[in-house]
């Protein structure tokens, strides 16, 4: 049976902890022992509650017919105060009791199932110890703050206090990730999509804070500190004013939050970059923070004596007089200052990135050269891109390898591959990875320690990764970055869209609508392919020397018919069109060789070499390089010869920008794949970065690119939630109560105990449909507003859910003390949802509708958060 749930919410001091509320549900535990005058004015009420009390009871039966009767009598007890006293006693000496048969169920359970893997867990799962109450439910707050870009605060979510960070849907996602990582060790990732300047690094800053705060301990740490600092720090090399987000991210970033038993055990951050010459070469209309120059600026006296750069300083930067460097300075200085604090905390010498500028601008190969608006721009640009593209990467090196010494979080480091869950998940992994290696008949070593890499790695992802652009015309970099785009859409597709019309025809369930959406694999190639793709092409012509000319013409020869491909609009020579999923873009290719290329003079980097360079620093940033140089003869050879400028991830030599790029962006794949992952659509309110200015033509367009419409018609009308029956049973047969857990004794513990066959799966099948039974009834009338929203059926191992389903059974079972039946608040927070704007397609559903008053003005944002179910 289940139990009306504002009994529990409205008793006691505190809330009851969601375990505990759940064994109190099996037991049958009477509401009234929690609070008896609130249940005597649910009782002598009507309407809502006793709709909701009467629609609990139906899902009882006969058992229900008896516990009324119980009911009316307690409710007659409950009249007289000394009663009530006494029964606020018994729930005292009760709960003592339900402790301790917790524990013996837990043992008990532990014990019965024997060799029983996921069959040895208890009729409620152990959560993590360290898992903090989930956030406030959403019931409770209608209106919450505006979960999008309303570009109402550029500041760095990382500093921001607590309350000025609080995002509930956020917070529940964090929440979310981390319970659900505890309970299976199955790594999560939390995938953050949408064009620039849609708020995805701004939503990653609060995840990551959130995560803190639920499993790392706050923001008080040394950890958090650390990884804060190393944020600020890229965050001003990698950040960029362009004329779609003034903070445009350069670099995407994973930060692996490694997990244990609900705490933290380690970070790492992977970095992703695109081309660097933008470090000293911004295209038309676009800024970078210019930190060098800052640094340059912000040097004593001494300091520049110190290292020998008398004849360099701020007269030297005219271009900072020109008037929209003038604007930005104040900015820049604020931002430099708060770099360098950043910089000790990393343990980074100040004075040693200066040697490396240092030691390229005495090398004089970076002149400032008079630009047409009379400011000075540098030359020697690979050589400062160099320097700039490897400080950088010491920088996530740094980042990454920081030792936490005597901490209980472990050790914070990239280092060591040495599990993360003990010996014992190590066993299950290597079980698990050696049983699939021989049923593959596998030459698999390196199965196995794939396996095992993956069963061990429990790690909490962020993916903030490059946003959509269309800048005109674009360059490299923004072929790059929307290939990443592309490729994280193609993945939401194949989760979301593809694989659940797989499974419902696999499992034989009939799903009563097939999405339609757009597929956009034939993008995806035209960039990609080997075999001749946008990017292979520039390779060739790269490797045979050509120019942008011919390459163009390689392109167009090559992908003649192909839908995605176009002429530019006026026809130009070295330009080309791609019609991406998001849209058009024209690309001009006059930079794509020497980018691609990316090369910096091995002659340059000889320059420091232990022998010749004093500056320490300086000799470690282009230590592998160096080491090669000294491979190939040394020093003395140099001259003619080139090295990669930006990290590269190829052991050999020679590969280029775009290659390196494709490759980290495959490993970051197969990394998501075996994972949970979580998505979040981030949509931007305008296109002008107006505060409080809601376009309704630009969130449009997001939302078709986005297909955020085919989606919650799936999350509607569709199945698109699965789970095997054993895991979906082990969770939530609770829910059922003692009926459940009696008839599970001869048939669910058998399908424990690891029987397989078809008998198994059926009886499984069965104890699933009892529980999804009952959850159903007791979400059926008054809400939610569509019946058919709460649907769910068999297949031949799985159960297969709507969204509405999902979200009663979830709630149900996760956040027992919240009013989770008052059906009018859940229909308006939890349910598909009409959005208000005036989007023609009007059926546009999503799971936070927040308004934004201002002047009078009334704005609407959407965000969908989809959180899928493994
Ligand atoms: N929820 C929000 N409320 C107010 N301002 C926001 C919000 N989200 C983002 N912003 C602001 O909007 C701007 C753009 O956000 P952000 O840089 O996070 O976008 P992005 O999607 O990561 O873009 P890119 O792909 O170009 O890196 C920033 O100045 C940021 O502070």
């Amino acid at each position: 049976m289940l139990l009306p749930d504002q009994t529990y919410e409205a008793c006691g001091p505190g809330p009851v902890s969601p375990p505990l509320h759940a064994l109190l549900r099996a037991h049958r535990v009477p509401p009234e022992f929690f609070c008896a005058n609130r249940t005597r004015r649910r009782h002598s009420g009507g309407g809502e509650e006793a709709g909701a009390a009467a629609a609990a009871g139906a899902v009882a039966g006969a058992g229900a017919t008896r516990r009324r009767t119980r009911h009316q009598r307690r409710r007659n007890d409950a009249s007289s105060s000394n009663e009530a006293v006494h029964l606020q006693r018994r729930l005292l000496s009760l709960s003592s009791e339900l402790v301790t048969l917790r524990n013996h169920l837990h043992v008990g359970a532990g014990g019965a199932g024997g060799a029983g893997g996921a069959g040895s867990q208890p009729a409620v799962p152990p959560r993590a110890h360290h898992l903090p109450p989930p956030p406030a439910a959403l019931p409770h707050h209608p209106a919450p703050p505006p979960p999008v870009n309303a570009y109402t605060d550029a500041c760095n979510a990382l500093t921001l206090t607590a309350a000025r960070a609080h995002r509930p849907e956020l917070a529940r996602l964090v929440h979310d990730a981390v319970r659900h990582q505890a309970d299976t060790g199955y790594p999560q990732a939390i995938i953050l999509s949408g064009v620039s300047g849609s708020g995805k690094t701004h939503a990653s800053m609060v995840l990551l804070r959130r995560l803190f705060d639920v499993a790392g301990g706050g923001p008080e740490t040394d950890a958090f500190k650390h990884l804060a600092a190393a944020f600020t720090v890229l965050r001003a090399l990698g950040t960029a004013a362009t004329p779609a987000n003034s903070h445009s991210s350069r670099i995407g970033h994973f930060i692996e939050v490694q997990v244990t038993d609900g705490a933290l055990y380690r970070t790492k951050i992977h970095c992703y970059f695109l081309d660097q010459t933008r470090v000293v070469r911004p295209p038309p209309g676009e800024r970078n923070y210019h930190i060098f120059y800052q640094m340059l600026a912000g040097l004593t006296p001494d300091e520049r004596a110190q290292l020998h750069l008398e004849g360099y300083g701020p007269q030297d930067l005219r271009y900072l007089a020109s008037p929209h460097q003038r604007r930005a300075e104040p900015e820049d200085a604020a931002r430099f200052h708060a770099w360098k604090t950043c910089l000790v905390i990393l343990g980074i010498p100040f004075l040693d990135v200066v040697r490396v500028l240092a030691a390229v601008l005495l090398l004089g190969n970076v002149q400032f050269i008079e630009n047409t608006e009379g400011g000075a721009e540098p030359g020697g640009e690979a050589e400062l891109a160099a320097a700039a593209a490897l400080l950088v990467a010491t920088i996530v090196r740094r980042a990454n390898s920081l030792k936490r010494l005597g901490s209980t979080l472990g050790t914070l480091s990239s280092d060591s591959n040495e599990s993360v869950h003990g010996p014992e998940a190590a066993r299950r992994a290597l079980s698990a990875g050696a049983a699939r290696a021989a049923r593959a008949g596998a030459r698999s070593m390196a199965a196995l320690n794939d396996a095992v890499r993956h069963a061990t790695d429990g790690f909490v992802g962020i993916l903030d990764m490059f946003g959509f652009e269309d800048a005109a015309p674009s360059r490299l970099e923004h072929l790059c970055a929307n290939l990443c785009a592309e490729t994280m859409q193609h993945f939401y597709n194949t989760h979301v869209f593809k694989s659940a019309a797989e499974s419902c025809r696999e499992e034989g369930v009939a799903c009563p609508l097939e999405v339609e959406y757009v597929d956009n694999v034939p993008c995806i190639d035209l960039v990609s392919s080997l075999r001749g793709g946008l990017l292979a092409a520039l390779d060739a012509e790269c490797a045979a020397g050509g120019s942008a000319e011919q390459y163009v013409s390689r392109v167009r020869a090559a992908h003649r018919a192909h839908p995605r491909l176009a002429d530019a609009r006026p026809p130009h020579a070295r330009r080309f069109a791609v019609r991406h999923y998001a849209a058009e873009v024209t690309y001009d290719a006059a930079d794509f060789l020497e980018a691609n290329r990316d090369a910096v003079p091995d002659d340059l980097l000889a320059a420091f070499d232990s022998a010749t360079c004093e500056f320490g620093f300086a000799t470690h940033l282009f230590g592998a390089e160096l080491k090669a140089l000294a491979a190939q003869g040394g020093a003395a050879n140099a001259g003619g010869g080139f090295f990669r400028a930006s990290p590269t991830v190829a052991a050999e030599g020679g590969s280029t920008l775009t290659q390196d790029f494709h490759t980290r962006l495959d490993n970051l794949l197969r990394t998501l794949v075996h994972a949970r992952p979580h998505f979040v659509r981030c949509l931007r309110a305008n296109a002008t970065e107006t505060p409080m200015l809601f376009e309704r033509a630009t969130v449009a367009r997001q939302v078709r690119a986005l297909q955020i419409l085919e989606t919650t018609q799936l999350m509607a009308s569709g199945y698109p939630h699965r789970m095997r029956f054993r895991a979906f049973s082990a969770r939530y047969r609770a829910l059922w109560g003692r009926g459940a857990r009696g008839e599970r004794g001869d048939r669910g513990e058998r399908a424990e105990r690891g029987e397989r066959g078809e008998r198994a799966e059926r009886e499984g099948g069965a104890e699933c449909a009892r529980v999804l039974r009952s959850v159903q009834a007791a979400a059926a009338p008054p809400a939610p507003a569509s019946p058919a929203a709460v649907r769910w059926a068999l297949g031949k191992r799985h159960v297969f859910l709507s969204e509405g389903m999902r979200q009663v059974t979830t709630h149900h079972f996760e956040y027992p003390h919240y009013k989770l039946i008052n059906l009018p608040q859940i229909r308006h927070s939890f349910y598909p949802y009409h959005v208000r704007t005036s989007l023609p397609e009007t059926a546009i559903l999503g799971y936070y509708l927040p308004e934004i008053k201002s002047n009078k003005k009334k704005l609407t944002t959407i965000v969908l958060i989809l959180q899928t179910w493994a």
